[in-house]
C-alpha cells in the first residue's frame, strides 16, 4: 500500500462524516427475490458501531426493486419501468422496515429520504434537501437515502444509486464515500474473466487507462462497475476520498485495513450545487451561442443572454437543463433555461431592452442565469 493510497483510507476511516452506498446485488438473496436480512443486519452493526462513536453516517440504500420481486409474485427484477416502480413502492416499505428493526436493536433510528434528480438540480429543491438531510444528522438520525423510483420517469432517473451516492456525499460535505458492491475491488479487468487483478488504488484518471471495467454481474444491480467508477470521479471533484470494496469488508473498510479499492481525491474547485448541475442532469437540449457569448460565459461567467444565441435544439420547459454549446457543437457549459423551447427562437439575436420594450417586463430575463449555469 503506497503512503498516499494508506492516508486516504485512514481518511475515509476517520471520517466524521461518512456516506455508504450499498448495492441490491449486496443485500438480496442469490437469486436476487428477497432480501437478505443476514447481509442487512452485518451492515447495519458496522454503521451503528461508527453512529456510537460518534460518527455521522449517511446510508444509500439500493435494493427497492429487488425488495419488490418476491411481494409481488415476480420471478425476476422487471423490465418495464412501471412494473419496477410498483416494485420499488412495495419493496422500499419493506427496505426501510428492515433497516428501522436492524439499526432500533442498537437504540437507533434512521429517517427515509426519496430523492429524486430532477428536482434536486433545482435551488430551492437542492438547499432543502441539504437542511432535511443536516437536521436529521443532527438529530442523530441514520439518514436512508434512495432515489424515488416511484415517481422518476425513465428520462430523469439516477437508475443506479451510484451517482446520487456520489452528490449526496457532496451534498451533505462528507469526508469519505464507501461504496458496497459483491465484488470486493476494482479490477483490471472483469472479475469474471480469469486473471484479473485487484487495483488497490486509484491515484488518478491515467490509473484507469489499463482497466477494463465491465457492466453488472449481478441479475439485480444496475450500474455495474462503469457508473461506481463514475460515482468516484464525482466524488473526487468534491474533494471527496471513495473506498469501494464488498459489504462483508465494511468493518475492515471503516478500520482502514487494506480492502478493496481507494480512489483519490481532487482539489474541489466548483461550488457544490454546480457539481450537481454538472453530474446530476441530463440535459433536454442544445443551445448554441455566438463566439462573443461563449467568451462572455466562460470566461466572464456571464448570464447567458438571448442576443448571444444562434440557434436552439430540443424541446424543453422553462426549468429544464440543456448543454450550451459552441458554433461548432462543443459543449461548453450546462444551465438550466428560463424559457421553454417553443419561445425561445423569436427571441434569439435580440437584446433584453427591446424584448422587455416589446414584449413586456417578463422578458428583461436571462436565457440562463449564471447562478444556474456550471462551465464545464
Ligand atoms: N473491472 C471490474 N472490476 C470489478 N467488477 C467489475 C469490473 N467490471 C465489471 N464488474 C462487475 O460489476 C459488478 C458490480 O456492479 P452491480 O452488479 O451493479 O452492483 P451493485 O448492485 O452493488 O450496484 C460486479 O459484480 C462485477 O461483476
Ligand atoms: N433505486 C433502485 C436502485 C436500482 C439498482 O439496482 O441500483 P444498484 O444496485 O445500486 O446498481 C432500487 O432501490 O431498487
Amino acid at each position: 500500500m503506497t503512503d498516499d493510497a494508506g492516508r486516504l483510507r485512514q481518511r475515509v476511516a476517520q471520517a466524521r462524516r461518512l456516506v455508504v452506498k450499498v448495492g441490491s446485488s449486496s443485500l438480496t438473496s442469490a437469486d436476487g427475490g428477497a432480501l437478505d436480512l443476514g447481509a442487512l443486519g452485518a451492515l447495519v452493526d458496522a454503521l451503528a458501531a461508527r453512529r456510537t462513536g460518534g460518527g455521522q453516517v449517511v446510508l444509500v440504500s439500493s435494493g427497492a426493486i429487488a425488495a419488490g420481486i418476491g411481494p409481488l409474485g415476480l420471478e425476476r427484477r422487471p423490465g418495464d419501468l412501471a412494473t419496477q416502480q410498483a416494485a420499488a413502492s412495495v419493496g422500499q416499505g419493506a427496505l426501510v422496515a428492515a433497516y428501522q428493526a436492524a439499526f432500533g436493536r442498537h437504540g437507533l433510528t434512521v429517517g427515509q429520504v426519496l430523492l429524486t434528480a430532477n428536482d434536486t438540480t433545482r435551488r430551492s429543491h437542492y438547499t432543502n434537501a441539504r437542511r432535511t438531510l443536516e437536521r436529521l444528522l443532527d438529530l442523530g438520525i441514520v439518514p436512508i437515502v434512495n432515489e424515488n423510483d416511484t415517481v422518476a420517469t425513465q428520462e430523469i432517473r439516477f437508475g443506479d444509486n451510484d451517482r446520487l451516492a456520489a452528490l449526496v456525499a457532496d451534498l451533505v460535505g462528507a469526508d469519505g464515500l464507501v461504496l458496497l458492491t459483491d465484488v470486493d475491488a476494482l479490477y483490471d479487468g472483469p472479475p469474471s474473466r480469469g486473471g484479473s487483478r485487484r487495483v488497490p488504488f486509484v491515484a488518478g484518471a491515467g490509473d484507469l487507462d489499463a482497466v477494463t471495467i465491465g457492466g453488472t454481474g449481478s441479475s439485480v444491480g444496475s450500474g455495474g462497475m462503469v457508473t461506481k467508477v463514475e460515482a468516484a470521479g464525482i466524488a473526487g471533484a468534491a474533494g471527496i476520498p471513495t473506498l469501494l470494496t464488498r459489504l462483508p469488508d465494511v468493518a475492515d473498510a471503516l478500520a482502514a485495513q487494506d480492502v478493496g479499492t481507494v480512489f483519490a481525491p481532487v482539489a474541489a474547485t466548483k461550488a457544490s450545487r454546480k457539481r450537481w448541475l454538472a453530474h446530476a442532469t441530463t440535459a433536454r437540449g442544445r443551445l448554441v451561442l455566438d463566439d462573443g457569448a461563449v467568451t462572455a460565459v466562460t470566461q466572464r461567467r456571464t448570464s447567458l443572454l438571448p442576443a448571444g444565441i444562434t440557434a436552439v435544439d430540443g424541446a424543453f420547459a422553462a426549468g429544464d437543463a440543456v448543454d450550451v454549446c459552441a458554433a461548432d457543437g462543443r459543449v461548453i457549459a450546462r444551465g438550466l433555461v428560463n424559457y421553454a423551447s417553443s419561445e425561445l427562437p423569436r427571441l434569439l439575436g435580440r437584446t433584453t431592452r427591446d424584448l422587455a420594450r416589446e414584449l413586456g417586463p417578463a422578458y428583461e430575463r436571462e436565457v440562463v442565469h449564471r447562478d444556474d449555469l456550471v462551465v464545464l
